[in-house]
């Protein structure tokens, strides 16, 4: 495609050389650039891809997408200059990929927790409605049964194009998919298409990225505000930021609840171990996920589904059959009823619901045992808080690590350390290896205890000083169990 047509409609500061260029691929990282590459330098949180123009061009790219000018310019080259270069991707992406997501019935999901949940609930509904469907969510991606691993909660802008070409290409009809704060600001979603978006919560989380909770507000509104008049904004209004979402989005405003009015309106009957039983809209449902907020993920996902034209009886149907996603409250058992918990609750909010979940499924006679670490190179703010939580709702914490990165492991369960109230040091320990900290867990409980594991559900590494070490936290539960037996 030329160069002209990548940049149909996208505002340019300043050109040089040919906009005939043809451009056969399109790159934001030097080093996979290529001949007849478009290379887009993007000033990034480490370095600043425009001190990689020179190489990309040695590597064959011949156009560049910028916001400030080489010093330089080579004849051979073509230069676009944009005041935002991420979001000029964003808009080219769409137009290089002949904007796959028009053609398609694109919704999002946006807010601190429940996008995996949601949008891979939305995801398997669909396709048991009989669609073909698509998922970009943080476990994985995926087109109807294929599998694609995935890097990020939402990938880069040119990948998303590159996906949904595939999905396209595949038949898909529907896609689902997770809408971070973090891809809103890095405009990631720019010149997507969205048929709708959804926002579950939003509480306590990356402000290491966003410095103050105002900053990622304003983030997760920016996807609401970017809607265009033919989608729906479907909005959690329990959660008090959840009007705040609509004020200017263009899209079709509507709203879920389970304590007052909106579009949708749902209440829980009973939760156990079994399940939720809920009235939705008048109809009696059995689902088989379990938690409060499992309930808020069931009405949004409803909602959503009636909002694409599906129906209500249908829905509820097929979405009564549904399983959670993996590392999501799932329950492993040993053989002497000692029930090991997995759930990916990786903020305070989500460590409170789940505790308080367990909290209202047991009889008071067992103990709740709870494992938890917090991520390196993430918000250091949340560590103390999720130790405080954890010791309020627990008669046992270990306190270990979870994907250390580049910190010092050991430095960050101190600052975990620093939220345990003194009442509270006789039931805390520490111990750095996870799965030490497992093991002692399992060592420690009794027949019915509940030993809770939380942070990181579905990974199967951690991450220590750049190296995925393989870690799964099931299978370490499962060993350990066996091991006792
Ligand atoms: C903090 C953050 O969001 N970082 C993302 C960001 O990287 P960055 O800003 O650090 O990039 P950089 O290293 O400074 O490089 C700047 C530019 O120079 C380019 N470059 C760099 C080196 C070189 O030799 N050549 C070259 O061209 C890079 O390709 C990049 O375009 O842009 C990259 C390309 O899109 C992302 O891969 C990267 O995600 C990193 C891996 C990451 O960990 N991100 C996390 C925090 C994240 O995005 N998480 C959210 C979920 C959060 C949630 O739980 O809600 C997600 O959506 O996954
Ligand atoms: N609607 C919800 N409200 C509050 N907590 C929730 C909700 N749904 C799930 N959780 C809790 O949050 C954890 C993470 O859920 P999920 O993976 O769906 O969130 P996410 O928003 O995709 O997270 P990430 O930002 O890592 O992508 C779950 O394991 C559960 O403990
Ligand atoms: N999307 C989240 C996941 C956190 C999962 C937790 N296990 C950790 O590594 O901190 C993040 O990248 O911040
Ligand atoms: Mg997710």
């Amino acid at each position: 495609m030329q160069l002209k047509d990548i940049a149909y409609k996208v505002s340019l500061l300043a050109t040089s050389g040919s906009m005939d260029t043809d451009i056969t691929s399109m790159t934001m990282d030097s080093r996979k650039a290529g001949t007849g590459s478009l290379f887009i330098a993007v000033r990034g949180t480490v370095t600043d891809g425009h001190h990689f123009i020179d190489k990309a061009i040695e590597q064959g790219a011949s156009a560049i997408l910028c916001e400030a000018l080489p010093q330089n310019l080579r004849p051979e080259v073509a230069y676009v200059q944009v005041q935002d270069s991420a979001k000029a991707m964003g808009l080219m992406a769409a137009n290089f990929y002949n904007h796959p997501a028009k053609k398609l019935k694109l919704v999002g999901v946006t807010g601190t927790n429940g996008k995996t949940s949601t949008a891979t609930l939305l995801f398997r509904l669909f396709r048991a409605l009989g669609y073909r469907c698509g998922l970009l969510s943080t476990v994985q991606n995926q087109i109807d049964d294929e599998v694609i691993p995935s890097t990020h909660t939402t990938p880069d802008s040119i990948t998303i194009n590159v996906l949904l070409s595939d999905m396209l290409r595949h038949g898909c009809t529907h896609v689902f998919m997770e809408v971070s704060s973090h891809a809103v600001v890095q405009e990631r979603i720019a010149g997507l298409t969205f048929a709708g978006g959804i926002f579950t919560n939003i509480t306590h989380d990356h402000l290491d990225f966003h410095k103050t909770f105002d900053n990622y507000i304003k983030a997760k509104k920016g996807f609401f505000d970017q809607l265009p008049a033919s989608a729906f904004a479907l909005v959690n209004v329990d959660d008090k930021r959840g009007m705040v979402m609509l004020q200017n989005t263009a899209a079709r405003k509507e709203s879920y609840s389970l304590q007052t009015l909106g579009t949708f309106k749902g209440r829980i009957i009973a939760d156990g171990l079994f399940g939720l039983e809920m009235d939705i809209e008048g109809r009696h449902v059995w689902f088989k996920l379990i938690g409060k907020f499992n309930a808020y993920n069931l009405l949004a996902v409803y909602g959503a589904a009636v909002l694409l034209g599906e129906d209500r009886d249908e829905v509820l149907t097929q979405l009564s059959g549904l399983m959670p996603p993996p590392g999501r409250f799932e329950q492993v058992i040993s053989g002497n009823q000692i029930v090991g918990i997995v759930d990916y609750a990786h903020t305070p909010d989500a460590l409170q619901n789940v505790l308080e979940t367990i909290a209202s499924l047991r009889n008071e006679n067992e103990q709740v045992i709870t494992v938890v670490g917090c991520g390196g190179n993430r918000d250091a703010a949340k560590r103390p808080i999720m130790a405080e939580i954890a010791c309020k709702f627990s008669n046992k914490v270990i306190l270990t690590s979870d994907n250390p990165r580049n910190e010092d492991p050991m430095a960050i369960l101190e600052q975990m350390q620093a939220g345990v109230p003194p009442i509270d040091f006789k039931k805390t320990i520490t111990i750095e290896d996870r799965k030490e900290a497992i093991l002692k867990a399992v060592s420690m409980a009794q027949p019915r205890d509940i030993i809770l594991v939380a942070g990181k559900g579905h990974e199967t590494y951690q991450e220590i000083k750049g190296v995925k070490y393989d870690f799964d936290d099931r299978q370490v539960l499962r060993d350990a169990f066996a091991a006792k037996n």
